[in-house]
């Protein structure tokens, strides 16, 4: 890639003994929808945490605008870096209202009053995520797909550059999936954002991803457009399970199907 925002070179990750991953090359760039997708336990919530500087690779290296990423001031890098995690603060007491307001915290310190223009951003985040009834509410109150808007909300309160999100989908209902797939591709294709996000749903990656990067067996196995990801051959030997890819119908991106064998297909008769 020629200019990225962000880029990984030969990233190693290691639990104790335990290798997660190897050897890792990618990078993205400002506008565009990068997927992480691989099985359970690939590593992909790991190699997120190394990008939003949560966590230290053992091996290797990050750059954030052609800068190491460990070399730039942590309140500069959270400028430009949101991070909304799977399951973070869920039991906290802060509400709503307040949650989103910490993600102003980059851009005003921790000891300024809020601006009218932090109050605004959050006014508009609440409006866009359907919460400003929740305002008052705390985090451990709400169901999980409304966690999960608070979160992402949080994340954009941050006003990134490059917007780490991990399973941003999980727990959402269709029509609020289909809202964050739809954000997700505003905010890079229109407002520029490099957003590098994490899903189990392959074919949610198809649709909303211009890259995915599949991560498999401790190493990236591909990295390209969902047409030459999600094959057949890269899909089966990743998660090892038989699967069938068709096009869907009316965007002809390709669609990963279940494909039971006979003796997995008792609860299919
Ligand atoms: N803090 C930790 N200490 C020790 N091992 C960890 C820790 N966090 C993750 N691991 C292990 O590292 C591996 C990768 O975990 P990670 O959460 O990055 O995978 P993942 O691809 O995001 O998985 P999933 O799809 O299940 O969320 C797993 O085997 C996990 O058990």
């Amino acid at each position: 890639m020629s200019n990225p925002i962000i880029k990984v070179e030969q990233l190693s990750c290691r639990y104790g003994a335990r290798e997660v991953f190897a050897q890792l090359d990618l990078d993205a760039a400002q506008g565009e929808v990068l997927a992480l997708l691989g099985p359970n336990g690939a590593g992909k919530s790991t190699l997120l945490r190394c990008l939003a500087r949560l966590q230290q690779p053992q091996l290797g290296k990050i750059w954030l605008n052609n800068q190491p990423l460990w070399q730039i001031k942590q309140r500069l890098a959270a400028q430009q870096i949101a991070f909304a995690p799977q399951n973070h603060g869920l039991n906290s007491d802060l509400t709503v209202e307040q949650m989103l307001l910490l993600g102003r915290t980059p851009h005003r310190g921790w000891l300024l009053p809020m601006s009218k223009a932090d109050r605004a951003i959050v006014e508009q985040l609440l409006e866009r995520f359907n919460l400003a009834q929740y305002r008052r509410q705390s985090l451990a109150e709400l169901s999980g797909g409304e966690q999960r808007r608070v979160i992402i909300a949080r994340a954009l309160a941050q006003q990134p550059s490059i917007l780490l999100l991990d399973e941003p989908t999980a727990h959402l209902d269709l029509k609020y999936q289909l809202e964050i797939m739809q954000l997700v591709s505003e905010l890079a294709h229109s407002d520029g954002v490099c957003v590098i996000l994490t899903l189990h749903d392959l074919n949610q990656a198809s649709l909303c991803a211009d890259r995915i990067a599949l991560l498999a067996h401790g190493r990236l196995q591909a990295v390209g457009p969902p047409n030459s990801v999600l094959r057949s051959e890269l899909i089966e030997a990743a998660y090892d399970v038989p699967v069938q890819l068709i096009e869907h119908p009316s965007h002809g991106l390709p669609l990963v199907m279940l494909q039971p064998q006979p003796k997995e297909r008792s609860w299919l008769v």
